[in-house]
């Protein structure tokens, strides 16, 4: 049994709670897989390093209408992936070597359980102790209750996005079965690299936890390019000669689909059952969420907990706030800070790109909330013209009595960055008035249609 001041389960946000504070501690670092977690390895950084060859190639073939034309733009799929790799693992690779150097910290590279109160079965046959443990073990992808897809088995084409992003071809054609985040960004990659996509979502739309708006428009979008199979459930998969076959059940009863390989992209589970946390007292949400307070406490003293294990957003963004703020409670505890989640916003790099915070308009209408509602489309914009847009909008929710943005949900070209003022205004109290007449736009940029929906709500 060795004791530790620190010990850190997971390398994504967790790696970054040990700042200059606490870089003194005795730390343990417990990773069972590779350093620096999804979002580095399987997750935000490298789908974005495909997507944006994705909508490169997408682009160009729309082109036309603009009077540019490209002969027939084409994609090397291993060229990519090689591109994408040989950054990605260099820094996890680099940054496992830093903390394998630091004489302060004990790297453990195994499966890691509870076995008692701040007491850790590392896996390498050592058991641990800590004074404080931070638990940022993350999650892993739900797999369907379907015989043959219970299991990722990438050598057999059944794929999660761990796996999908280092195959050496991609299939000629692949069911992708989900309809949210991942499902959206790997429908807009696999067909641009080429692959003939069966897109499979249970549900009459994709994109269910936005704004109704943009899951309508986005689902309009999709399946002008995919085969979309709406309001349709998988309930078989055989594979014969290489071949998969699913059974489908929808709108129209049974059909079945061919495909060489299948993306299961149906959410993801926190791994609170691999380390077994009730072993270690602690809490956890009918889902298996982690249960953490505001200061990202545990419900065991000593205990924190940050990101996907604990989190209902599982972003990036999020995880690396909650590790901020738990560096912060360990190396200050007179002087604790709370996690603000107050507008946590999200995005989808699909195509068109999707972005938001805040309540949908149906949950407003739910609450019985009063609100003004804008919604400004971008072809009715200088910049929106330059692009000949006909699919682009920004929609923004206000308080009439406070004046201040309640939501914001945006679909089209960059709605990523364009929704940042709209967070800022939001999360620093300014009003409406305030940011859309207290400084100047720049014309005709792509932005002025940020502005013009500010103007356009009817604040009196
Ligand atoms: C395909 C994909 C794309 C994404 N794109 C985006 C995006 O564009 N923007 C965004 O904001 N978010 C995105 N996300 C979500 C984002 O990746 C996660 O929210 C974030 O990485 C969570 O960080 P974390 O530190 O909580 O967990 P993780 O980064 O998952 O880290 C947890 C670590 O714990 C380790 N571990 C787990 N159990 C144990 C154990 N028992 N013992 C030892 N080690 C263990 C794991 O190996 C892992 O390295 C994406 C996710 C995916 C899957
Ligand atoms: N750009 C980003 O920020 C980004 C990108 C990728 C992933 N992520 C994160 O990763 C997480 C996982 O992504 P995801 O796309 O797998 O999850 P998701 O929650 O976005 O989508 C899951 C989809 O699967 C469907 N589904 C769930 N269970 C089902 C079942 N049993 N049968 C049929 N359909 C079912 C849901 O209706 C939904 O359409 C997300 O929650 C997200 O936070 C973020």
């Amino acid at each position: 049994m060795r004791h530790h001041d620190l010990v850190i389960i997971g390398t994504g946000s967790g790696n970054s709670v040990i700042t200059p504070e606490l870089a003194h501690l005795d730390i343990a670092i417990i990773e069972r897989g590779r350093f620096g977690g999804t979002c580095l390895n399987v997750g935000c950084i490298p789908t974005k390093m495909f997507v944006y060859p994705a909508d490169v190639i997408v682009s160009a073939l729309a082109l036309d209408r603009l009077g540019a034309h490209f002969e027939s733009p084409s994609a090397r799929w291993r060229e990519a992936r090689d591109r994408v790799f040989a950054r990605v693992d260099a820094i996890a690779d680099g940054g496992e070597a830093y903390r394998r150097s630091d004489p302060n910290v004990t790297v453990y590279d195994e499966t890691a359980r509870f076995v008692g109160e701040r007491t850790l079965d590392t896996g390498t046959g050592e058991i641990v102790t800590g004074d404080q443990v931070v638990v940022a073990a993350g999650g892993r992808p739900r797999m369907p209750d379907v015989d043959g897809l219970r299991e990722a088995d990438p050598g057999r084409g059944v794929h999660t996005s761990d796996t999908i992003m280092r195959i050496d071809e991609v299939p000629a054609r692949i069911a992708i079965v989900g309809g949210g985040f991942i499902a959206s960004e790997f429908a807009h990659v696999l067909g641009a690299f080429g692959s003939d996509v069966t897109w499979i979502q249970r549900s009459p739309t994709l994109l269910t936890k936005d704004d109704e708006d943009i899951q309508i428009a986005f689902t309009r979008e999709q399946a002008k390019r995919f085969d979309l199979r709406l309001s349709t459930i998988v309930t078989g998969a055989t594979r014969e000669g290489g071949v998969w076959s699913l059974d489908l059940q929808g709108p129209q009863g049974h059909s079945r689909v061919e495909v060489d390989a299948v993306l299961v992209a149906l959410g993801r589970i926190p791994n609170t059952d691999i380390l077994d946390v009730a072993a270690g007292g602690l809490a956890t949400h009918h889902d298996g969420r982690l249960v953490v307070d505001d200061y990202q406490r545990a419900t065991v003293e000593g205990v924190w907990g940050l990101g996907d294990i604990s989190s209902p957003y599982q972003l990036k963004h999020v995880a690396n706030h909650e590790a901020r703020v738990v560096a912060h409670n360990l190396a200050f505890p007179d002087d604790l800070i709370k996690s603000d989640h107050r507008f946590v916003p999200a995005a989808t790099f699909g195509y068109p790109q999707v972005a938001s915070f805040g309540p949908t308009e149906r949950q407003l209408k739910v609450e019985g909330r009063d609100y003004v509602v804008k919604v400004q489309q971008y072809g009715d914009t200088a910049y929106g013209w330059a692009m000949e847009d006909t699919v682009g909008f920004v929609k923004v929710l206000a308080d009439p009595h406070s004046k201040r943005l309640i939501a914001a949900h945006l679909m089209g070209y960059q709605a990523s960055n364009l929704i940042q003022p709209l967070i800022q205004m939001a999360s620093l109290g300014n009003t409406v008035p305030e940011v859309a007449r207290g400084q100047y736009w720049i014309h005709p940029a792509s932005m002025e249609v940020v502005e013009n929906a500010l103007l356009g709500l009817e604040l009196t």
